[in-house]
């Protein structure tokens, strides 16, 4: 059949298509070639799409052999092709796939290069699904030529990028796909050999099918991960990480390289990103893990592989004992999935505990990058919390400036021998937390204390409740139990005269803004500070609950008053004389937003402003005396 005198159908990208395509075009990014790679990558997913069709279809079992990837220069006309005879696509597939299907990954590039777009670094486009585009940074049209391995006659694709592509019937004797670079005249030397073997060198040397220039193969096939774990170099596994993650140039953080036997017979080789994408505004990791059966890909990004809380990892698991026509749907609940799961998760475990001790400054990198992401597990991976939580860092008392950070185990270790609970008190920020009154008799007592400054950590020590059979306790709960003093405090005056008479009037004045004013057994030398009620919220709990929520009820607090402080023994020597009473129920009043201004969370301080100012104007007025 000639099909080539037929009219092209004309189609419009989509917009964000048509607007990634613009940006692509104009960049002047210096690392152009990786379009190249994003090529390479689609021919080999089509060539792994082949070989699985081939092995699972007996109609097409011929298929599997001499699958390959060409890449083609000619220098007179400055077009460079990439060829594979992989699985192809028929009519729809090409009109969906190469323009009109919607692609949030690319709205999500777009957004994340933000403002600086020309600047941008486009080297993470591959991960969001826009990898063929990138071809209109090489090049000024684009050819595809196709032909699906289910149709008896191919199809072309054609654009120059602007807006428009169109698609017509042609002739095509073999199955698979050709792109056609028409190169720009600043990179037509990507025609020459040497140039394109740099490329392949550079960004897909570990790519599973023989890459062919000329006559020669240029790629490495032999998978790295069925090699024995000591012949692989660290640089060999920095390059297959780059072409998982088509992330150039970077250097995974730690990787692992796992050979296991039984109960099932898997290898695996997963590597950790420098960079954690979502905390860059990346929106959620979505990739998982390339699930292998005697080395046919059965399944890209399978998420199945490993929990939520690793989801950032990436890698492969090739295993002996899956069958290839394993689905998606049967993969949930599958035996094999499972256990090979859970011997990845115990062996990263395994791998970043021996990474905090032998790579310190590493294992940092991985908590800042990863931390959150690991908070997420505590939270909501009931099964793995207590070994995740072991792995996260916090500042401490032991460090006020919260340069050396603690492991819950290490907090364990120090716990002085009648210690009941392992305390900690969350706060906007260090100095926030320093400034506590709360924190008084742990500093006297030598009791350490965990300082939490991100938010979530209010939820990782809710969720947890308890490690290694300790209580967590928030030290502003007023139930708090105190270890037993080390050095002997003097006896409190509780029975000070005149102290109890200070307590009524600072809670009539305060009235229902606490639930409770009492004599407090934790302060030394503030004079009060307020606490919350045993089992309840702790009060950096409250700012964020509040934050999210700005409807969030008060919640009924304690005002605990110090007996020993200067300020309160004279309160109660004034209270001997009535005519006192409306100036400590100020005082009351005062202290109160002074308690609430140091922990950050005073609401209204207008209120307290006339206050400061009476007190301000009788301090004055004493003073009258002594103006000679
Ligand atoms: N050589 C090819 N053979 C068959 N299908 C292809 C080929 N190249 C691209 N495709 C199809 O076009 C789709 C879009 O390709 P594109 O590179 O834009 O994104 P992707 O491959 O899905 O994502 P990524 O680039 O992140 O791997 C592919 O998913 C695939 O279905």
């Amino acid at each position: 059949m000639s099909t080539s005198v037929q009219e092209p159908e004309q189609f419009t990208f989509r917009a964000e298509i048509t607007q990634l395509l613009h940006l692509l075009a104009h960049s002047l990014y210096q690392s152009r070639e990786i379009a190249l790679r994003e090529l390479i990558s689609n021919a080999s997913d089509a060539l792994d799409k082949m070989r699985f069709v081939a092995l699972t279809n007996e109609a097409y079992r011929d298929a599997a052999e001499g699958l390959k990837i060409t890449l083609e220069g000619r220098d007179d006309s400055r077009d460079l092709v990439v060829r594979d005879n992989g699985i192809g696509m028929t009519h729809d597939e090409l009109v969906e796939n190469l323009g009109t299907i919607a692609r949030s990954g690319s709205l999500e590039f777009l957004k994340s290069l933000g403002e600086a777009r020309d600047k941008a670094d486009l080297s993470l486009i591959g991960q969001f699904g826009v990898g063929f585009y990138s071809s209109f940074m090489l090049a000024d049209h684009v050819t595809v030529r196709t032909r699906s391995y289910r149709d008896d006659h191919g199809w072309e694709w054609r654009s120059d990028g602007t807006g428009r592509f169109e698609i017509r019937p042609i002739d095509k004797q073999d199955r698979g796909t050709e792109v056609i670079l028409h190169l720009k005249e600043d990179v037509k030397d990507l025609t020459k050999d040497y140039r394109l073997k740099g490329v392949v060198r550079t960004y897909s040397r570990f790519i599973p099918h023989p890459i062919t220039i000329g006559e020669e193969v240029v790629n490495d096939v032999r998978p790295i991960w069925v090699e024995p774990k000591a012949q692989v170099t660290n640089e060999q596994h920095a390059q297959f990480y780059q072409h998982l993650a088509h992330r150039a140039d970077e250097k995974p953080l730690w990787h692992l390289h796992l050979a296991v036997d039984s109960p099932i017979q898997f290898r695996s080789v997963l590597y950790c990103p420098r960079t954690n994408l979502e905390r860059l505004g990346f929106g959620r990791t979505e990739h998982g893990l390339n699930l292998l059966a005697r080395r046919v890909l059965v399944q890209s990004d399978c998420r199945e592989l490993l929990p939520d809380f690793l989801r950032f990892l990436y890698g492969l698991v090739d295993s002996e004992d899956l069958p290839l026509n394993v689905s998606r749907e049967t993969l949930q609940d599958n035996t094999v999935i499972r256990r090979i799961r859970n011997a990845l998760v115990k062996a990263v475990f395994d791998r970043l505990e021996k990474l905090a001790t032998d790579d310190p400054d590493a294992f940092r990198t991985f908590g800042e990058q990863f931390g959150p992401i690991l908070k997420e597990g505590v939270i909501a991976d009931v099964e793995h919390r207590e070994r995740i939580a072991s792995l996260l860092r916090f500042a401490s008392s032991r460090d006020e400036s919260g340069k050396e950070t603690t492991s819950l185990k290490d907090y364990l270790s120090r716990m002085q021998a009648d210690q009941k609970a392992i305390y900690y008190l969350g706060g906007p920020d260090l100095s926030a937390i320093r400034k506590s009154p709360n924190l008084e008799i742990f500093r006297r007592r030598g009791v350490e204390v965990l300082f939490l400054t991100d938010p979530i950590d209010e939820f990782v020590m809710a969720s947890l409740g308890r490690f290694d059979g300790k209580d967590l306790k928030s030290i502003d709960a007023a139930d708090v139990d105190l270890p037993s003093p080390k050095i002997e405090t003097p006896p409190a005056e509780s029975g000070l005269a005149g102290f109890s008479r200070v307590l009524e009037l600072f809670r009539s004045a305060l009235g229902d803004r606490v639930t409770e004013v009492r004599e407090s057994k934790r302060l030394t030398d503030a004079p009060c500070c307020l606490v919350n009620a045993a089992g309840g919220f702790s009060t950096q709990m409250q700012r964020i609950l509040r934050q999210a929520n700005r409807d969030f009820p008060a919640v009924g607090r304690i005002l605990e008053v110090n007996p020993d402080a200067p300020l309160i023994r004279r309160l109660a020597e004034l209270s001997a004389n009535p005519a006192n009473d409306s100036f400590i129920s100020t005082c009351g009043l005062q202290l109160w937003s002074n308690a609430l201004a140091l922990e950050g969370s005073l609401a209204d301080p207008e209120e307290m402003v006339p206050r400061v100012q009476e007190f301000m104007e009788q301090a004055a007025a004493a003073r009258s005396s002594i103006i000679q």
